[in-house]
């Protein structure tokens, strides 16, 4: 059995902390590890199980146990969107031990850097998820379409428990440069994402319209330029965000969906993220500052 305090803590029981929570509960039929707690706002017990939706549309009922403040968490998964995850790390502070493993699990950059620099004796990972999860309810969760999710931290070396846990959940993967993959999808999103909501369009729509192209390849030029001068080279930027907003031409982007929903939008962690940078090298993004612009007239970014 493992004790308590060494059980995985996930903290965001949204569409995603769902799907890992399901994961790991699975994991844990067949392995010794045990269910994870979730974490809410008020640190206190909320439904007693939830129904995960498959791919195959089959229910599963999960139990879901409660992390309410008794015991000191040494393994901690954060789920929340990337603007909640200060203020939930800090809200969990007096709880984390010492060289607690937290796995960052959201979109966007700069947050990663805040957490690593404000936080220095926790052992920080980052993950980055192509999985497609929503919720219905608050405790109904569909995953919708299987992606991969990619696990590293600032230095390239696996801890060695890795192998014996999070390596052994279904679609993940360990990359020893997790910072380049961070900065290739930042560039995507904040390529794609702000024009959905602009022109209120799935992402495949970008690609049939002359302006819209113009503007998606503005915006990737732009992200290409700034990531070369952080020593990120990506040529083919322009293609990359193309081919992306082809493949998943029938989505609408996470940040259309928040808008749509009236919720706080990611975007200054994907283009804030992208044009803090560009200042830090004393490079212009004149179509990033228009687009984000346009986009803060109708959203909350
Ligand atoms: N859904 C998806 O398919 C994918 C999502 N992602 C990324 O994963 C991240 C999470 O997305 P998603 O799961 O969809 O978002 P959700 O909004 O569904 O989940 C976030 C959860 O965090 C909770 N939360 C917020 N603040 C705190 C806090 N201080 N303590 C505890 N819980 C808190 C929210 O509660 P409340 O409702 O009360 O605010 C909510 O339950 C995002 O960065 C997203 O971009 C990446 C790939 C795919
Ligand atoms: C890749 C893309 C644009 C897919 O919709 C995405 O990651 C998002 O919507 O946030």
């Amino acid at each position: 059995m493992t004790p308590n305090n060494q059980q995985w803590h996930i903290a965001g029981p949204g569409a995603i902390g769902l799907l890992y929570h399901y994961k790991v509960s699975e994991l844990s039929n067949f392995c010794h590890s045990q269910t994870p707690y979730l974490i809410n706002r008020s640190l206190n017990n909320s439904f007693e199980k939830y129904t995960f939706i498959n791919l195959q549309q089959e229910a599963q009922q999960i139990p879901a146990k409660w992390f309410k403040g008794q015991h000191i968490i040494h393994k901690l998964v954060v789920t929340t969107k990337s603007h909640q995850v200060i203020q939930c790390l800090e809200s969990l502070t007096p709880y984390l031990a010492n060289h607690c493993q937290i796995i960052l699990l959201h979109n966007g950059l700069g947050v990663q850097q805040q957490v690593t620099a404000r936080w220095p004796e926790f052992d920080v990972f980052f993950g980055s998820s192509t999985e497609g999860v929503w919720k219905s309810s608050d405790n109904t969760v569909h995953h919708a379409g299987n992606g991969i999710t990619t696990f590293g931290r600032e230095h390239p070396q696996k801890p060695e428990w890795w192998g014996e846990e999070i390596s052994k959940l279904p679609n993940s993967q360990w990359s020893p440069d997790i910072l380049s993959q961070l900065h290739n999808k930042v560039a995507v999103n904040a390529s794609i994402n702000p024009l959905t909501i602009l022109f209120e369009c799935k992402n495949g729509e970008l690609l049939s319209n002359e302006d819209r192209l113009q503007l998606l390849d503005q915006l990737s030029e732009e992200s290409r330029l700034v990531l070369k001068s952080e020593g990120y080279d990506i040529p083919s930027m322009k293609y990359i965000v193309r081919d992306i907003a082809r493949k998943t031409g029938q989505n609408y982007s996470s940040s259309y969906q928040d808008w749509k929903h009236k919720r706080t939008t990611e975007l200054s962690n994907m283009n804030g993220y992208i044009m803090n940078l560009a200042k830090k090298h004393g490079l212009s993004t004149p179509t990033h500052d228009k687009v984000m612009n346009d986009v803060a007239t109708k959203a909350s970014i």
